[in-house]
Order: structure tokens, then sequence, then C-alpha cells
């Protein structure tokens, strides 16, 4: 189910980058950077089971959002390996921070806090923190990366590259000593078909045995959506939506703009101002959510099957068996079956 391996043919830096782990002060904190299938997992496999081997403890924070290794996709996570593994797919996350996307280039707060608050859950309680990273480095990418370093200030960051990353590495500096290394020889490249074959096996092992529960929106706070948020619309503006732009308007709320669930009844082309915000009803089924506790770390993901409005009660299909810890449903951007077929992204703004 993953790709990076248990390996200890690995080229000369990565045994050097090893030694000078083992040699560093402790607490230490190594944050791996590198361009899609350039090999930070399978370095961060290799350096996690060489220093267990050594006596060191280990925690491993998976930000990869895109081939997560540790589950479930689409959220940070904190592994603490405490014996020797093959491949990161067999730990078992302790904490998780929620993304809910697999493609984060409109999350980077997210993803810097997720990291950041990883870290700090573990720093003082293990010798060692080992930080993977997705593979997006380039534009908005490289900004996520310096964001991450600048909040969680690594003693090193390793930077797998062939020449191509030595203007993120000069950003990178203030942040932590960066190390570079080179890209494997026997690094493979997966083409998108195959990544996405991969999250598919992913997402179906997480959502395995999962279970239909309901939550009401009056006991639960609801977070990365408009929805939810603001005043009900009363019947006339309802109507008055309805017959303006050929919607049935399912639910809708009015706070700065309008927030609307409709479904198209008439087909024309429609124009409308940035006041209101108007979702394909359809757009939620399927939408992956993070179930949050009262201290903002992710319990377990969850796909929205249904929303009563009028009743305010959301159905979530969930492999998470306790939940009286839930406080919080938080709306991602992937709408994903249970089988592990991605029936596609959502812009942030779009709901
Ligand atoms: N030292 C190595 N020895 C053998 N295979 C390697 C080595 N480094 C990388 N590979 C292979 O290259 C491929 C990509 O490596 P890996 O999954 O570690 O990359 P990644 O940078 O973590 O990828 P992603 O961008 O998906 O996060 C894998 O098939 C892995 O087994």
């Amino acid at each position: 189910m993953n790709k990076a391996r248990y390996t200890q043919d690995v080229p000369e830096d990565r045994i050097e980058l090893l030694k000078s782990i083992a040699r560093h002060d402790k607490p230490f904190k190594l944050m791996v950077i590198g361009g899609v299938d350039s090999g930070k997992s399978t370095l961060i496999t290799f350096l996690a089971n060489e220093l267990l081997s050594l006596g060191f403890k280990v925690a491993v924070v998976d930000s990869d959002v895109g081939q997560k290794g540790v589950l479930p996709p689409a959220t940070i996570t904190l592994a603490i390996p405490e014996v020797s593994f093959e491949s990161m797919s067999e730990l078992e996350g302790v904490a998780h921070y929620f993304v809910g996307t697999t493609a984060p280039a409109q999350f980077t707060g997210e993803m810097a806090v997720g990291v950041k608050r990883m870290v700090e859950l573990v720093e003082n309680a293990v010798d060692v923190v080992l930080i993977d990273t997705t593979g997006f480095v380039t534009g908005l990418g490289a900004e996520m990366k310096r964001l991450k370093a600048e909040l969680v200030r690594p003693d090193i960051i390793a930077v797998i590259h062939s020449g191509e990353l030595s203007g993120l590495v000069k950003a990178l500096k203030p942040y932590g000593e960066v190390v570079e290394l080179a890209v494997s020889k026997t690094a493979r490249r997966y083409p998108l078909e195959e990544r996405r074959n991969l999250r598919a096996e992913k997402w179906r092992y997480y959502f395995r045995d999962s279970q239909l529960v309901e939550f009401s929106v009056s006991e639960v706070a609801i977070t990365g959506t408009s929805l939810f948020h603001g005043i009900h619309l009363n019947a006339d503006e309802k109507e008055l939506l309805e017959r303006t732009f050929g919607w049935l308007v399912v639910a809708g709320w009015k706070n700065k703009g309008y927030t609307v669930v409709k479904a198209d009844v008439e087909r024309f082309p429609r124009a409308h101002s940035r006041e209101l915000k108007a979702i394909d009803f359809e757009k939620l089924s399927n939408l992956l959510v993070g179930l949050i506790d009262g201290e903002g770390l992710c319990l377990g993901a969850g796909i929205l099957k249904w929303v009563n409005f009028s009743e305010g009660m959301l159905q979530i299909l969930t492999p998470v068996r306790d939940l009286s810890g839930v406080r919080e449903i938080r709306f991602g951007r992937i709408r994903v079956t249970e089988e592990g077929e991605e029936l596609g992204l959502l812009r942030r703004d779009e709901l």
C-alpha cells in the first residue's frame, strides 16, 4: 500500500546524515523536503529504523497529505514507532490534525499549524522527531515549506534534489541547518494514475470498518465552511432566490452575504455577486469531514453521506467508534467514497 520501504541500500550521504543525527544534542528535529517521488518517505523510514536500533526514541510526523504513509489520508499524523518497521503504513497514528484534502495548495495555514502542533505534542518526549512533507515544493509549495520551517525550527532540514531546489535551499537557511542530499539512483517515478490507485487503497483500508453515525448541528460546531453560520433565510427570501435563479433552495443563511445550498431546477447561465455563495447540494455528498475534539485535534475522518437541513442533522460514515469526544465537524475539500473513488476536489472558497 506504500511506495517507500525500509532499505539499507541508501546513498552514502544518508549514512552521514544518520551519523550527525546520532551525534547531535537531543531532542532533535529533522524536516525532510523534496519533490514528488524524490525519496523523502524512504529516507524517513531508513532513519527511523536505524535510530530505533541505536536505542533512540523516535517520532514521525507524516504531513505528506498527498501520499500519506500513516493513515488517515488528508490529515497530518504523529506516530511513535517502538519497533522496527518495513513501511510507514504499518504505523498507528497517536494524534492527527485535519487538513481535509490531498492537494493542500490553498491550505497553507492548516499544513503549517498541523505540523507545529504534532511536533509540539512530542518534541520533549522523544529523542528525534522526523518530519515528512509533501512533494509540493514550487510556487505556493515552496512558501508552505518555508512557513513550516519557520514555525518548527528544525535542527536540520534535509533537502533531496538534483539542483532544482537551490532557491528553496537559500530561503530555508535562516530556519535550520540545511543539508542537501542527492536523489537516490533507485528512486522511481509513479505516474498520476498509480498514485491515485495507491490513494484509493488507503481510503478503502481506512474506511473498511465504518458505520453511519449522526451529529446534530446544535451539539457540535461546524467549521471549515460558511454553511450553518448566520441567520436562516426566511420563506420570502428563499422564494425570491428560487424565482430569480431557477433554483430549489434547500437551505440558506444570511451573514455578511448569503450562503445558499441549492439544486438547479432550470438550465440557464447565471451570474451573481460574490456576496452570494451558492453551493450545489450534490457537492456535499461524500465530502470528507474531520471529527474534531475539544483541543482542535482530529479523532478521525468521516464521509458526509446526508444532511438533513430542516432538522440540522449530519449523517457521517466513519470508522471512529468512541464519539464522546467529538466537539466539532470540520468540512474538507475532497469528495471520496468508502471504496476509495475520489469524486473531485473543491476549491477552498466553494464551501
Ligand atoms: N534509497 C532507495 N533505495 C531503493 N528505492 C528507493 C530509494 N529511495 C527511493 N526509492 C524508491 O523510489 C520511489 C519513491 O520514493 P518515496 O516514496 O520515498 O518518495 P517520496 O519523496 O516520499 O514520494 P512522495 O512525493 O509521494 O511523498 C519508491 O518506490 C521508493 O521505493
